[in-house]
């Protein structure tokens, strides 16, 4: 099975390289699955019903979030009917929607994850034992498992790759929106990302315009961060698993900007 996972959606200009590069990517890589985080999808806060509905018009078949799963309130609406959508698992119980899912496309099956770290990020459960709970539940189902560590420090995403290795087909981490160089497939058969990197505008600051997040490093007052509006970037991966193990046999980052991509 050939699953992409495109990294963190950031505002219109990260929508519209999805619209415009989803082509490409089912063409180069040949996904029987697509996975994309949407955290950041409407303005870098939350997402909406007419994006969620665009992202699976285009061809994404399974929707991941983060720590900002709940800025848009238009999500309240539309997340405990779909499926198709996750946020993170170790959140209160009785959250809006549900942790985990599995995406079918076609003859294939593959269950999908979220969780959330603890790190430099607001209070949750224990992200650790939160897995533990899943992977016992969904592999009882299929060995093929995409887990999304939305998290911001390193170490927390390493050591999740470290935990889940044998357990999952990928771990793979989100919300720092740079990619890390450190794809690998871990002895256990788990292929690792610590980060998969943005989809969005590539000359802010993490998506934002780099003026606003200047100022603000500059002087120390408050200003707000809008969505930066430049040349795109698309960042993800692509990685092969073994249906009948669950174990990856290759990963592949994908990294393209607009000055590099070229319409193969
Ligand atoms: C990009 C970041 O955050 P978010 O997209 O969750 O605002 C971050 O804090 O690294
Ligand atoms: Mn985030």
């Amino acid at each position: 099975m050939k699953v992409v996972f495109i990294g963190d959606i950031v505002g219109n200009v990260g929508r519209d390289a999805v619209k415009r590069l989803l082509p490409w990517i089912k063409d180069k890589y040949q996904p029987h699955i697509i996975i994309a985080n949407g955290e950041n999808a409407a303005g870098g806060r939350g997402i909406n019903a007419s994006i969620t509905r665009d992202l699976f018009d285009w061809g994404v078949h399974g929707i991941t979030m983060g720590n900002h799963t709940w800025d848009n309130r238009e999500i309240f609406e539309f997340i405990d009917d779909e499926k198709r959508m996750i946020r993170p698992a170790n959140l209160a119980p009785g959250t809006p929607g549900r942790g985990y899912t599995y995406i079918k496309a076609g003859s294939k099956e593959l269950a999908i994850v979220n969780l959330i770290g603890r790190t430099f990020l607001p209070p949750s459960e224990c992200p650790f034992r939160a897995a533990d709970e899943i992977l016992e539940e969904v592999r009882k189902k299929t060995k093929c498992v995409l887990v999304d560590f939305h998290a911001e420090a390193t170490s927390e995403k390493i050591a999740m790759g470290w935990h889940l290795d044998g357990r999952a087909s990928l771990v793979v981490g989100t919300h720092t929106h740079v990619q890390t160089n450190d794809d690998r497939i871990l002895p256990g058969g788990t292929a690792y990302l610590t980060d998969a990197g943005m989809t969005g505008p590539r000359d802010g600051v993490l998506g934002m315009e780099k003026e606003n997040v200047l100022y603000k490093f500059l002087t120390g007052l408050p200003t707000r961060f809008q969505v930066a509006d430049t040349k795109w970037i698309l960042s993800g991966l692509c990685v092969e698993i073994d249906e009948t193990t669950g174990k990856a046999t290759k990963i592949q980052k994908i990294r393209v900007d607009e000055d590099t991509w070229i319409a193969e």
